[in-house]
């Protein structure tokens, strides 16, 4: 594996913004939407990139594609600077993003096919072989000749995946591939990815907000806020670093006493025969599962994740107090408030 197929070294970018302030007048304002970040992504890696809204995610995939320049730093993808050229590029990645489509919205979906044959010049032969893949894969065989507009939002989004795959990419960006899909779809569309990333060696850069895409795909897990990165490392890390918590939700025969879990794992909620309990979210569920299955008379249960937004507040929260501690630390004779 060579290190850096994409290799972000202080990129920064600065947007200028107009804002009214007055009848006539107009203040000029600048949004630092990505502040110095630097990364690295082997060829092959499936690196989740994740933050609350806001935090610049777009804003680096548009960097990573060429669509924006960076105001400072260092960046390239397969060696190529992407802003400089962008058509070069274009030809070795794969761009997804979940809540606008590719595809001609009027025309079969085929129709959107033949033109990025032609758009992308791909020899006909690895054409068709892809297309027939992907088709394959994919579940669109009976999608082909349906207008876009009359699909839903789970056959476009397989659609889409499908056009950004069509010319062989050595990177793939998904930016929300499974939001608003019912669980059958995520399912389907993350059996895909993982499947690409095996055999293909795909390298795929994922923005979303659903933690369980993380987890079922990438080993790694950037996040960033406020346009800078918090943290890069694999998921459980995250949890550790934010001490989030994942919970079980338990269905019993009948009303009874708050459930005597080890601890750390603690009910923090009782409603009749249903009892919610609590524990860190980077532990496996299945002791408390099995402990709980032996000694009480249950019906049902379901684990639920943690919110990101809830894991990175957290995180945020307490590397803010961290650098308090450690200023008040030097600062000896302080009250530490
Ligand atoms: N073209 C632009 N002009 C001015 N400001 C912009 C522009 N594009 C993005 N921004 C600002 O840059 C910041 C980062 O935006 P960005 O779209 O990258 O966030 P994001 O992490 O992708 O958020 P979301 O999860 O909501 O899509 C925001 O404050 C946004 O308002």
């Amino acid at each position: 594996m060579d290190e850096g197929f994409i290799d972000v070294k202080g990129v920064e970018k600065v947007f200028e913004v107009r804002k009214k302030a007055g009848f006539l007048k107009r203040e000029r304002r600048q949004v630092r939407a990505v502040d110095s970040i630097s990364f690295r992504v082997a060829r092959g890696e499936m690196v989740g990139y994740i933050g609350p809204n806001g935090a610049g995610k777009s804003t680096t995939i548009k960097m990573l594609t060429g669509i924006l320049t960076p105001s400072g730093g260092r960046l390239r993808v397969a060696g190529i600077d992407p802003s400089r050229e962008r058509t070069r590029l274009a030809h070795r990645i794969g761009v997804v993003f979940g809540q606008r489509t590719t595809l001609w919205w009027d025309l079969p979906l085929i129709d959107s096919y033949k033109l990025m044959h032609r758009m992308y010049r791909i020899p006909d032969g690895r054409y068709r072989e892809n297309l027939d893949r992907l088709v394959e894969l994919l579940d669109l065989s009976e999608l082909l000749d349906v207008p876009v507009r009359q699909l839903s939002l789970g056959q476009r989004m397989r659609g889409d995946i499908a056009a950004a795959l069509l010319h062989d990419p050595e990177v793939l960006y998904l930016d929300e591939p499974t939001i608003g899909l019912d669980v059958i779809s995520k399912a389907k569309v993350r059996e895909f990815l993982r499947e690409l990333n095996a055999e293909r060696g795909t390298t795929v850069l994922l923005t979303t907000h659903d933690l369980q895409d993380i987890e079922q795909l990438c080993s790694r897990v950037m996040v960033i806020d406020h346009g800078r990165m918090m943290y890069d490392g694999p998921l459980a890390g995250l949890h550790e670093a934010g001490e989030s918590e994942r919970t079980l939700v338990v269905d019993l025969e009948r009303e009874l006493p708050p459930i005597e879990a080890p601890a750390p794992a603690r009910v923090v909620r009782v409603e009749g025969p249903r009892q919610w309990l609590a524990f860190p979210a980077s532990e496996s569920a299945a002791p408390l599962v099995a402990r709980i299955a032996a000694e009480y008379p249950l019906v049902d249960l379901s684990v639920r994740e943690p919110d990101i937004e809830a894991v990175i507040a957290k995180m945020y929260v307490e590397q803010t107090e961290k650098t308090a501690n450690a200023g008040n630390a030097g600062n000896a004779g302080k009250a530490v408030s």
